[in-house]
């Protein structure tokens, strides 16, 4: 059987890429430098894999990845996994009590760390990157005077030593990964920890009217399928148009799905199954370089 070919949100250092590790067991790892170039990727054949940010515990969902899936590309979510995110300070190796003037990162890694950043830094500039790992590479090219919030992986392949470690604002700071095929293919994962089954949905309601969303949610609720997660997010086609994200506790099977479906159908809805997958986690070891 071929090598799989998994590409994932890179460059090295980046959270993506330390799911990545956490998760396959051998193949071939090519870091792109958005979500959507790497889930163009794996539309056009590229890679049989992609593997991209879904949310996170403290900053909600990715949304450029869940409005990527369903509006640009033609996808199936074939697994997910959850790691443990600890963001440290991380700065180039010759800064010592050098003024921060600026601190790169993923919009979603600053906002994991907002009042640790007000608190300590507040003259700084905030300075957005498309990741976690493409920050520390533009300190590790800046010198003194820049940070870049990421993980101790970053630090490491990027050679800057970590300022502060564990500056996200709450304990409990998890990111799930959505891995995405174009052409559903076996996974060649290592032994890992599946906590459940589960099924993402995509319910487009015909027009709002009085009690639609309640009529959406006793179609599951009357079945007994636990629903964990409902998300609206905009159709795009004009103000107060949205399609709701919902993520079902147990998998797809031929009996309560198309019950729902045909239900939701009757009334005018539409449903798409965006995913039926194995809910894995991750629990990755972070040892820490002090500077
Ligand atoms: O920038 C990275 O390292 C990523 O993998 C992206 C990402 C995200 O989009 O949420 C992943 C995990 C962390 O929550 C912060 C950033």
């Amino acid at each position: 059987m071929a090598e799989q070919r998994i590409g994932y949100l890179g460059p090295k250092g980046t959270f993506t890429k330390m799911a990545v590790d956490g998760l396959f067991d051998g193949g071939t790892y090519i870091g792109y430098e958005s979500i959507p170039a790497c889930l163009d990727a794996v539309e056009n054949g590229e890679v049989d894999t992609g593997v991209v940010p879904l949310e996170n515990a403290i900053e909600g969902s990715v949304h450029l990845t869940i409005d990527y899936l369903v509006h640009q590309v033609n996808q199936s979510i074939i697994a997910e996994l959850t790691v443990p995110i600890k963001q440290h300070l991380l700065v180039h190796p010759d800064h010592h009590d050098h003024d921060l003037k600026k601190i790169y990162s993923h919009s979603h890694a600053i906002a994991q760390c907002h009042q640790y950043l007000h608190k300590n830094y507040p003259q700084a500039d905030l300075e957005y990157t498309a990741s976690t790992g493409r920050a520390a590479e533009i300190v590790a090219d800046t010198g003194t005077g820049a940070a870049a919030i990421g993980n101790h992986l970053a630090a490491e392949e990027n050679g800057l030593k970590i300022l502060a470690e564990n500056i996200h604002d709450y304990d409990n700071n998890h990111t799930r990964f959505a891995v995405v095929q174009k052409n559903p293919m076996t996974l060649k994962v290592k032994d890992q920890f599946v906590t459940k089954q589960k099924t993402t949905v995509m319910v487009t309601l015909p027009k709002d009217y009085v009690g639609a969303l309640h009529q959406v949610l006793a179609a599951f609720a009357w079945r007994k399928m636990n629903l964990s997660k409902i998300e609206s997010r905009p159709m795009k086609t004009g103000l107060g148009n949205y399609f709701f994200l919902i993520d079902v506790d147990q998998p797809y099977d031929q009996i309560l799905f198309p019950g729902v479906q045909a239900e939701l159908e009757a009334l005018g809805c539409q449903l798409k199954i965006l995913g039926t997958y194995p809910s894995y986690q991750l629990d990755i070891p972070s040892p820490i370089r002090r500077a």
